[in-house]
């Protein structure tokens, strides 16, 4: 198969830029896969497994020449890298991204110079850990890959990412930057921070959790510690750059859970039961659709596509 890009440059190499690296290899999706990390730590690490075949000293040396480039970097380093490459960045280049949250990091990279085609993606894939030693090729395997274009963007240019993420085995599918943030922070978002809340009330009850809690806790509580465990300087990002769709799904969220608390408080147990009933009916409905049952499959694409609403329905 020929490669989708003769030279593909990754700015940042942890689980997500290792990741692409390893699943483009393994698909022969790019002619030569340049990588480059802030820390020198992680450039060693990067070049000690192989993650590409040329781990660059500067993000402005891995980018030249290339035809793709992909920012793979915490969502609000996203402005400083693409100010750095922009002066390196060939004419007709394709940039995109993997940020988290779309709005932001669109106007984030209008620092890109005219020149080039810039289209934003986010693979709806991931795991707790960071870091070069996390990436695995098979990650994005089935899962969705979220590609929101730019107003008048290219069509060529997205075409072709598209086409280099389904190689890398991504269902590619399209959505409005704003749509995109307000259904990840419900899917997404919310639920990190309410795993983080989750985890950080049972570690305040510390005469509870010193010896007891981690011993007996049941694998709902342990499903809250997996994402709880995910990256602190990621998710301070996603926050600081998605507020307002994330404040929005959180004052819902809490009076939802002021209704509960109260139902819980009077004895309505009606209430409860119902709430309950419409909440396994969601559960069925994914699964019914072909979605796999294990939580952290959760983004993968289903086999059979569910009915997909508009947000006004
Ligand atoms: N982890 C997930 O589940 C997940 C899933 C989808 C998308 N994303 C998005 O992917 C991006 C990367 O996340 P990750 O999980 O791979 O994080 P990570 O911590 O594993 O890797 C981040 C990489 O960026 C590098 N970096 C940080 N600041 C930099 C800078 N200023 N210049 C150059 N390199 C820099 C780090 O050295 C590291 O190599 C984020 O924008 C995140 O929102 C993450
Ligand atoms: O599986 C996990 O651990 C994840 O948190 C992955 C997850 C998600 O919320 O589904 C996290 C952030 C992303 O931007 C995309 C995927």
């Amino acid at each position: 198969m020929s490669a989708h890009f003769e030279r593909v440059a990754l700015i940042g190499l942890g689980l997500i830029g290792g990741s692409i690296a390893l699943a483009a290899r393994r698909a022969g999706a790019a002619g030569r896969i340049v990588g480059y990390a802030r820390s020198e730590q992680t450039r060693a690490a990067a070049r000690r497994l192989g993650l590409c075949d040329e781990v660059a000293e500067s993000a402005a040396e891995a980018v030249a020449g290339a035809d793709l480039v992909i920012l793979c970097v915490p969502v609000g380093a996203m402005r400083a890298v693409a100010a750095e490459i922009g002066p390196a960045l060939a004419e007709g280049v394709v940039v995109s991204d993997v940020g988290s949250v779309k709005g932001a990091v669109i106007a984030a990279l209008e620092v890109l110079p005219a020149h080039v085609h810039v289209v934003p993606a986010h693979p709806l894939a991931g795991t707790e850990h960071s870091g070069p030693e996390s990436g695995f090729a098979e990650l994005f395997d089935n899962r969705y890959c979220l590609v929101t274009p730019l107003p008048g963007g290219d069509s060529g240019a997205k075409g072709r990412l598209a086409d280099f993420w389904r190689a890398l085995g991504a269902n590619v599918e399209e959505m409005a930057p704003e749509r995109h943030d307000l259904v990840l922070a419900v899917t997404s978002h919310a639920p990190h921070l309410i795993a983080y809340t989750m985890v950080g009330v049972a570690d305040d009850m510390r005469r509870v959790t010193k010896s007891e809690v981690i011993k007996y806790s049941a694998a709902g509580f342990r499903d809250f510690t997996r994402i709880a465990a995910s990256d602190p300087t990621m998710w301070r990002d996603v926050f600081l750059n998605n507020k307002a769709a994330t404040l929005e799904i959180l004052g819902r969220f809490t009076e939802e859970l002021f209704a509960l608390q109260r139902a819980i408080r009077t004895g309505d147990g009606d209430q409860l039961h119902d709430y309950f009933t419409r909440t396994r009916a969601i559960r069925r409905g994914i699964i019914d659709a072909g979605q796999d049952t294990a939580a952290p499959d959760f983004g993968r694409a289903p086999t059979r596509k569910p009915d997909v609403r508009k947000p006004s329905e």
